[in-house]
Parts: structure tokens; C-alpha cells; sequence
């Protein structure tokens, strides 16, 4: 439980405060049955009732303290646990946050929810009980314990015996229930995997009439989550009568010897009446210790999966000596490959070309041939495997990851929005804009026309993923996003698909101005999108098989020719070479 722990020594006051608390509510409960027997062995006995009040009065005192304790324990452990789980939520949430996309792709997206959401409250659970028992339950087990064995040793037997049995059956408790935790918390981490594979890919699966099978496999996963809960809850609703079997067993062993001693005056009544509430007390506390003790398999499971993602170091970090990026002047790739991470075979090999400032760059190539890929490289999302990027001829891994990324518009092939308005989105990446440029970037985008037809303008709501808007104004938010943030290395992954030809042609006239002063590159499937590009790059089985401009490709790249003779008729092809 290094997790807990660690988390634990930041609220060390609380702590403290915790650990009074639990004394105050031990003097009650500990100090009552010795007032008792007091009462019925010197004051009920001898009918002395001035000694009787001066007891009543002495148990209404210590009856208070205990009542503040138990409120203030309950003050301190509800601080310090849903403090605590805060913080551990915090600290998941801001260290994925630097994880690489192999981080992520490592964990899952559901998994990561689960562990964020699920685990953490797994935790907030246990330490809730634990600092309620962890140091109350060791202090009534010890001071009970003296206390049976100060008033009749012999009695003391029956309750030593106990105990041990009761341990050994918590251990074996413990041993079968760890396996139970951890699947039910993989079981969780699968329904929320299903839940967001449905809920986002709703039109999919209805368009396949795969509802059914979607519901057998949510209820599938259900039962498999519902059998190891009712596997883990059987365990316990069977620990806890035995226990209370064993303690009853114990009692009456207890009643019955102390007949025999009561008898014999070995014993007095007051003491009788003392041993078995301390009985109850050492009793209650081992049965305590056993629920902690089960609990703690399944958080440990969480801590454990907590801590795989916060021990998990993000791949992708600044360099000690990291230097700052003002502006892209030029791009080189050096004979890069690349493999992903859970991938054997190289995606890209040796890709060799030079850019600078000024220039439209486009890439083409068929689908799989790592076009994605290699633009997701410019931005460290992955680093190379082999070779070298430079920009402004030095490593991109020398420069500040931050500045770097602030440089670099970057135009996913799949647009992404966030809840929020159109405003909120445009702006995403610079929300002080004017609305003089927020409307300025929108127009670029060819996203205007849209816009001023929804009800409420730019403060129109865009839905979670943007479900209520198309994918080709998706693409044209996306874009406004990145023209608003003027960066000087602009790149958009097949981002202008959705777009209708006439928008297309508009839209990259109107693009010209705006990314004269950058490096503007394209991944694109449409000829009649890169055709007027500085250098075009063909990339084939994540190697370059052609580069150079329109018209050179179209002499000398045989898989170039094709794509074009593919989209554009002669007479298009011939147009573009006279204009
Ligand atoms: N995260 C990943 N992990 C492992 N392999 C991947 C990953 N992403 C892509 N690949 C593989 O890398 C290769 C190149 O993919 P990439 O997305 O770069 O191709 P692309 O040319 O952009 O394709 P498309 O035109 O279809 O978008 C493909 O074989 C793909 O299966």
C-alpha cells in the first residue's frame, strides 16, 4: 500500500488529528465496563449511592469526550480519504496527460476511465474504514486483551484460543478474494469498453443490425462481472456468521466457567459483567481487523492499477537542455524509419526530404502507406526509431516540447470537437482571440456560411464528439481552429476529404495568403488538392517511391500517373500544366 501511504503523509495533521480522535472514543469504550463492574461490586453491593452517583457522573464525562472523538474521528477520516482520492484523480489525469500515444494505446481508453474513476473510489472506500480502525481496532485489541488478563486469567484462555482461529480465517479469506477483485476491475474496464464502442458507434452498429450481438456481448460481460461480485459477496456473507458463530461459542464457554469461578469466589459479579464486555471488545475489534483485512485485496488491486499508471514514465519528454522553438524556417526528415511501439515491421523506411518556409508540401500515397504516420512525427507523438527530424537544422528532440507543439498546427485526419460552443471550439487553442479573428479564421475555413445559419451564431452549442454537426464542417471547425493559432508549420492530414471540390478550391485559395510565411504540408488523396504543391512526396509501402512537383511526377512516377489518370481526365491534367 505504498500509494496510500505516500498520499497519507501529505495530510500528516489530519493524521494526527485522526489518531487523537481514536483515543478519546477508546476511553469510552474501554473505561465504561470498568465503571460498571465498579458500580455493581462496591456501589450496588453496599447500596453506597453517593459512591454510585460520583460513577454516574464520572461516566457522563467520559461519555462526552467519546462522543467528540467519534465525531471528530468521522470529521477527519472523511477529509482525509476524499482528499486524498482527489489527488490521486488529479495526479492520473495530469500524468496521462504527458503520456505518449503509445502510453495510451498501451492502456486503453476505457481502462484508463475505470482506473481514474473506478479504482480511485475502490480506495476512497478502504481508507475510509481504515483510518476509522486501523488505529482504533489495535488499541482496543491491546488494551482488552490486559484487561481479560488482569481480571481472570483463566477466563483468558477461552478468548486467546480464539483468535488465531479467526486470523487464519481471514488470511484464507483474503487468499481467495484478491483473484475475485482483480477480475471484477478487468471485467469493469471491458463493460466500459463495450459502453463507448456502442454509444459512439451507435449508427454503425444499426446500419449492420447488430444490435443483438452487441446486447448478448454488454450481457455477457455483465454476467461474467455479476458472477465474480456474487462469488466475492457469498465469501463474505459467509465470513461474517462464522465469526459471530465462534465469538458466540466463545461466550458461552466464558458464561460457563465463570459459574464455576463465581461459585468458588474466584471472581465477583462486576467483574464477570467487565470481562465479557471487554470479551465483546476484543472480539469486535478482531472481526474489524477481518474487514479491513478482506477489503484490502480489492484496493489493493486498485492501488496496484493505479500505480501502473502513474509509474508508467511518458516516452515522450523534453530533453534536460531542451532549447526554445520561435519559429519553423525549415524541415528536414534524415533517413527516418519508423515501427509503432506494438508493431515488429517498419511502417516507414528511410525517408529522406527537406523543406522550408514558404512551401506547400503534399503527400499521397495509398491507403496504409504511412502517410498518418509520418506527419504525427513532426509533432512527437512518436519518435523515430531510427534516424533523424530536424527543424531549423537541429534534432526536434532538443527543443521544448511545449514550443515545439505551439509551432505546429496540426489538422487530425479524424476532426475532433469538445463540448462547448463553435466559439469555444475555434478558439481552442487561443482563447484571448478577438472575435475580429475568431470570424476572420471561420471565414478562411469556409465555415462562416455555416455558422450564421445556426440558431445562436458562434455561441451555437456543438454537441460531445460534434454529433451535431456534419463531417465536412467538422473538418472546417478544425481548420479555423488551427488558422487562428498561426503557427509557421501547418498540417493538415486529409483533412480537406469531407469537402465538397467547389469548398475545397476555395477553401485553398484562400488558405495561400494565411500560410505564406509557414510550411504548409498536406496529406491528401485528391490530385486536384496538391497539384499546385512545391514538392510532392509518393509514399508507397512507407517508402518514397516519387517527389517532386506536379508536372515532374507525372513524367517520371508510374504509381503518380495512375492516381492522377485515375481523378482527372486529359484535358484537366493539361489545363493545370498551361494556367
Ligand atoms: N497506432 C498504431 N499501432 C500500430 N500500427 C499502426 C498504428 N497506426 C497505424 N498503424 C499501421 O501503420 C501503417 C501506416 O498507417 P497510416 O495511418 O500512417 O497510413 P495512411 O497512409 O495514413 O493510411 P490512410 O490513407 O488510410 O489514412 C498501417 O499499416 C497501419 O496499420
Amino acid at each position: 500500500m505504498k500509494l496510500i501511504w505516500k498520499y497519507l503523509m501529505k495530510y500528516k495533521k489530519w493524521f494526527l488529528l485522526d489518531f487523537i480522535s481514536v483515543f478519546g472514543f477508546a476511553l469510552v469504550e474501554l473505561g465504561i465496563p470498568t465503571i460498571i463492574s465498579d458500580m455493581i461490586d462496591h456501589g450496588i453491593e453496599t447500596q453506597d449511592t453517593t459512591y454510585l452517583y460520583s460513577r454516574f457522573g464520572l461516566m457522563a464525562f467520559i461519555s462526552v469526550i467519546g462522543v467528540s472523538g467519534v465525531v471528530l474521528l468521522g470529521y477527519c477520516c472523511s477529509k482525509i480519504s476524499t482528499n486524498i482520492t482527489r489527488d490521486i484523480r488529479n495526479d492520473v489525469f495530469e500524468h496521462a496527460q504527458a503520456f505518449s500515444a503509445a502510453e495510451m494505446e498501451k492502456f486503453g481508453v476505457s481502462s484508463m476511465i475505470t482506473r481514474t474513476n473506478n479504482d480511485a473510489y475502490q480506495i476512497m472506500l478502504f481508507l475510509n474504514v481504515i483510518l476509522k480502525s486501523a488505529l482504533l481496532t489495535p488499541v482496543m485489541m491491546c488494551v482488552s486483551v490486559m484487561l481479560i488478563l488482569k481480571i481472570s486469567l483463566e477466563l483468558s484462555y477461552v478468548v486467546l484460543a480464539t483468535i488465531p482461529v479467526v486470523i487464519l480465517g481471514v488470511i484464507i479469506v483474503a487468499k481467495v478474494s484478491e483473484p475475485l477483485s482483480e477480475n471484477q476491475q478487468k471485467s469493469i474496464d471491458h463493460i466500459n469498453q463495450i459502453l463507448r464502442e456502442n454509444i459512439t458507434g451507435i449508427r454503425v452498429i444499426r446500419s449492420f443490425n447488430k444490435q443483438e450481438y452487441e446486447k448478448k456481448r454488454f450481457s455477457n460481460e455483465n454476467d461474467f462481472y455479476r458472477d465474480q461480485s456474487a462469488k466475492l459477496f457469498k465469501l463474505m456473507s459467509c465470513t461474517e456468521p462464522s465469526f459471530f458463530f465462534l465469538m458466540n461459542i466463545a461466550t458461552v464457554i466464558v458464561y460457563y466457567l465463570s459459574c464455576t469461578l463465581l461459585n468458588s469466589n474466584a471472581i465477583t459479579l462486576g467483574n464477570v459483567v467487565a470481562f465479557v464486555e471487554y470479551l465483546f471488545h476484543v472480539m469486535m475489534s478482531v472481526l474489524i481487523f477481518c474487514m479491513v483485512f478482506m477489503m484490502y485485496p480489492r484496493a489493493n488491486v486498485s492501488a496496484k492499477r493505479i500505480m501502473d499508471v502513474l509509474d508508467t514514465k511518458p516516452s515522450i519528454i523534453n530533453d534536460e537542455n531542451s532549447i526554445q522553438l520561435d519559429s519553423i524556417q525549415t524541415l528536414s526528415f534524415k533517413d527516418v524509419s519508423f515501427s509503432y511501439p506494438n508493431g515488429e515491421e517498419a511502417v516507414l523506411k528511410n525517408i529522406d526530404f527537406s523543406c522550408h518556409k514558404g512551401q506547400k508540401i503534399a503527400v499521397i500515397g495509398s491507403t496504409g502507406s504511412g502517410k498518418s504516420t509520418l506527419v504525427k512525427l513532426m509533432n512527437r507523438f512518436y519518435d523515430v526509431s531510427r534516424g533523424l527530424i530536424e527543424i531549423n537544422g537541429v534534432d526536434i528532440r532538443k527543443y521544448n516540447l511545449e514550443s515545439l507543439r505551439t509551432q505546429i498546427g496540426y489538422v487530425a485526419q479524424k476532426a475532433h470537437m469538445f463540448k462547448g460552443s463553435i466559439q469555444s471550439n475555434i478558439c481552442f487553442g487561443k482563447p484571448e482571440a478577438s472575435v475580429e479573428e475568431m470570424v476572420h479564421a471561420a471565414t478562411v475555413a469556409q465555415a462562416s456560411e455555416f455558422i450564421s445559419t445556426r440558431e445562436h451564431g458562434y455561441e451555437d452549442e456543438i454537441a460531445e464528439d460534434g454529433t451535431n454537426i456534419s463531417g465536412g464542417q467538422k473538418q472546417r471547425l478544425s481548420i479555423a481552429r488551427v488558422i487562428l493559432k498561426k503557427p509557421s508549420l501547418y498540417i493538415y492530414d486529409d483533412s480537406f476529404s469531407a469537402l465538397d471540390f467547389k469548398t475545397d478550391a476555395t477553401l485553398r485559395k484562400a488558405l495561400k495568403p494565411e500560410v505564406k510565411n509557414a510550411i504548409f504540408f498536406v496529406v491528401a488523396q485528391r490530385i486536384s488538392t496538391i497539384m499546385d504543391s512545391d514538392m510532392i512526396i509518393v509514399l508507397d509501402e512507407g517508402q518514397i517511391i516519387g517527389m517532386g512537383t506536379h508536372a515532374q511526377l507525372l513524367k517520371d512516377c508510374s504509381v503518380y500517373q495512375e492516381i492522377a489518370h485515375s481523378q482527372l481526365t486529359q484535358k484537366e491534367l493539361d489545363d493545370f500544366e498551361r494556367n
